[in-house]
């Protein structure tokens, strides 16, 4: 009996002794660490995150621990850089440490564990993206330049606005076909004509992926990854697409590798193959088959989304604020006029829509969390260690609306960007593509697609909203990862793929009451895709319904009820209340013609 007594209290004093001995460990741990919030076992820190607007929560801790600071995003602890001065420092003056790709569930399954440029690291990246960078700019300097094939795309663009014959138009349906084909045209050496049912497919499955990262679940996903692999809902949807556009990639390949002259080199996927052939014999070679298909998809997804989803917000900015779009077009009058196309040139001689470019990447602040990144080795930063391979979120939101940096950063004010004398002026915190050696890989093809595109749609058109100004909402209907900002009823199914919870149709009924008017005569369309979300395998470019004008309210209500109850709202495609209207007539010598945007 003694002895069992003895044998507890050692046992007892041996537990003491090694939970002392963790806990200092932690203590000193944690002691060095930037300081943060006391987090939870397995949930971390997860519980004071408003979902929705996680970036928001970010903002509030660096209101109380300071501009780097330490959170646990379930087991895994993140350090956080606010604000310009301490993302700067990280991100460039200390960017050999802090350029490393950090751990996010969504990229390593997007990059099939690191294959491509953004999901990769070491040797495999630097080669994969020097490779990259420097195609980019050969096309951009080749026989048909990339500024040619956005002037092209561009003037499709229009003429599909101008198609539309005066029926509303919702843009975002027309702005990722437009964007899209640009970095087709560079990747797969072609464009897609608009109604190419696989490439409306593939636009489908990439909406898919921004629609993943800004939900919910997309980040639930992200930090428990294996548990929700098993937990049925959205996401999967993600997992899905990503499988499509691989094959869609890997067909891709397959056409060039049989047709392919190494005297003539159509394309990004061409000068690929090539330079795998120069490396077959290298056995540390970084360019084979995968490196390939996750490059491709990374350009492909990376440069379609990201620009359709700015363009698109743009306008609506645009919508908001006349007085603006107002100086644009006195600007096009009096640099471009009307008888030639918009040139990247024209940029340096209209600074004033070069500012309302950058005040619209700075205010819709697209990638809010950034893209994380990690430290390659233990570093001392503003008075804290941050411990070898700690993942790091370089807020870009915090650098964006940094008070210190920008006057009114909540505003949309292209001022910003001008100084008194009406001249464009850079500022350094401008950084929607990131900075440091990580840095947005297309910056220069998005900011010449982003002043082309504006440029060319308000040579031709001018917007008109009707509804009134104070009515058009800004705010993002979705903001994870990434904020999405969609119009009419997309706005809905945004917010479906975020809750996966149906709303009752009585806020669609409402919802259509309220923006939808049909007059007589008029011919209204609706955007909807007819298969059900459980059985459609592919986007339902050409299931539109039109509605004319004419058919009683009720009617309306009951078609659509009926349809959504069996059919859930699967992407962009789903009641997209048509968000334009574009005038018929070529544009008279002296004045633009009207595209009318509810
Ligand atoms: C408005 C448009 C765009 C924005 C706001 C944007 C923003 C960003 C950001 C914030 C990052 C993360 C950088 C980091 O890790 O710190 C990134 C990375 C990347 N972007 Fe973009 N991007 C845009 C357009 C494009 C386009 C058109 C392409 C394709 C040509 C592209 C390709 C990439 C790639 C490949 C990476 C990974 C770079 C790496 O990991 O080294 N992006 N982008």
């Amino acid at each position: 009996m003694e002895l069992f007594g003895v044998t507890a209290l050692l046992l007892i004093v041996c537990a003491v002794f090694i939970l002392a001995t963790i806990v200092r460990t932690r203590r000193q741990e944690t002691a060095r660490l930037p300081p943060g919030p006391t987090p939870l076992p397995i949930l971390g820190n997860l519980l004071q995150f408003s979902g929705k607007e996680v970036f928001k929560t970010f903002i509030k801790f660096a209101e109380k621990y300071g501009s780097v600071y330490t959170v646990y995003m379930g087991m895994e602890r993140i350090v956080v850089l606010c604000g310009y001065d301490t993302v700067k420092s990280a991100l460039i003056e200390h960017g050999e440490i802090f350029g490393a790709r950090g751990h996010m569930p969504l990229l390593d399954k997007l990059s099939s564990g690191g294959h491509g440029i953004a999901g990769s690291n070491g040797e495999r990246w630097k080669q994969l993206r020097r490779f990259s960078l420097t195609t980019l700019r050969n096309f951009g300097m080749g026989k048909r330049s990339i500024e040619e094939r956005i002037q092209e795309e561009a003037h499709f663009l229009t003429e599909e606005f101008r198609k539309t014959n005066g029926q509303p138009v919702e843009p975002f349906f027309y702005l990722s076909r437009a964007v899209s084909n640009v970095i087709c045209s560079v990747v797969f050496g072609h464009r897609f004509e608009y109604d190419d049912q696989r490439f409306l497919q593939m636009l489908h499955y990439l909406n898919e992926i921004p629609k993943c990262a800004a939900s919910v679940w997309g980040q639930w996903y992200n930090v428990y990854p294996k548990v929700m692999e098993k937990i049925p809902g959205p996401h999967h949807r993600f997992f899905q697409a990503i499988e499509r556009i691989e094959e869609f990639i890997r067909e891709k390949i397959k056409m060039h590798q049989e047709t392919l002259d190494p005297n003539f080199t159509r394309d990004f996927i061409d000068v690929f193959l090539l330079k795998m052939e120069q490396e077959k014999d290298t056995t540390s070679t970084e360019f084979h088959m995968d490196a390939l298909v996750h490059t491709t998809i990374d350009l492909f997804a990376a440069g379609t989304e990201t620009v359709s989803t700015t363009l698109q917000y743009g306008l609506l900015i645009l919508l908001k604020h006349p007085e603006v779009e107002e100086r644009i077009h006195q600007e096009i009058n009096q640099v471009i006029g009307r008888n030639r196309s918009p040139c990247v040139e024209d940029r340096a001689r209209m600074p004033y829509t070069d500012a309302v470019i950058h005040e619209i990447q700075r205010f819709i602040d697209l990638l809010p969390l950034g893209i994380p990144h990690k430290v390659t080795q233990d570093i001392e930063f503003n008075g804290y260690v941050i411990p070898k391979d700690t993942t790091i979120y370089p807020l870009l939101n915090s650098v964006l609306q940094d008070p210190k940096q920008y006057m009114r950063p909540h505003e949309f004010n292209p001022g910003h960007f001008l100084d008194d004398k009406g001249k464009f002026c850079r500022n350094d915190a401008f950084m929607p593509f990131s900075a440091g050696k990580r840095i947005c890989v297309g910056e220069g093809l998005a900011r010449m697609e982003l002043f082309l595109f504006i440029s060319t749609i308000l040579q031709n058109f001018t917007l008109k909203s009707v509804v009134a100004l104070e009515d058009i909402d800004l705010t993002p209907s979705l903001s994870g990862v990434i904020k999405l900002r969609c119009c009419g009823g997309c706005t809905h199914s945004e917010r479906m793929w975020g809750n996966a919870i149906p709303f009752p149709f009585q806020q669609h009924y409402s919802l259509f009451q309220s923006r939808f008017e049909l007059k007589p005569g008029q011919i209204g369309s609706i955007l909807m895709p007819l298969k059900t979300y459980g059985r459609l395998q592919e986007p339902p470019p050409n299931n539109l319904l039109h509605i004319t004008s004419g058919m009683p309210p009720l009617n309306l209500c009951i078609t659509l009820q009926s349809l959504y109850s069996i059919h859930p709202p699967l992407s962009n495609g789903f009641l997209l209340f048509s968000h334009a209207s574009v005038s018929p007539s070529p544009p008279p010598a002296t004045e633009f013609s009207q595209l009318t945007v509810i």
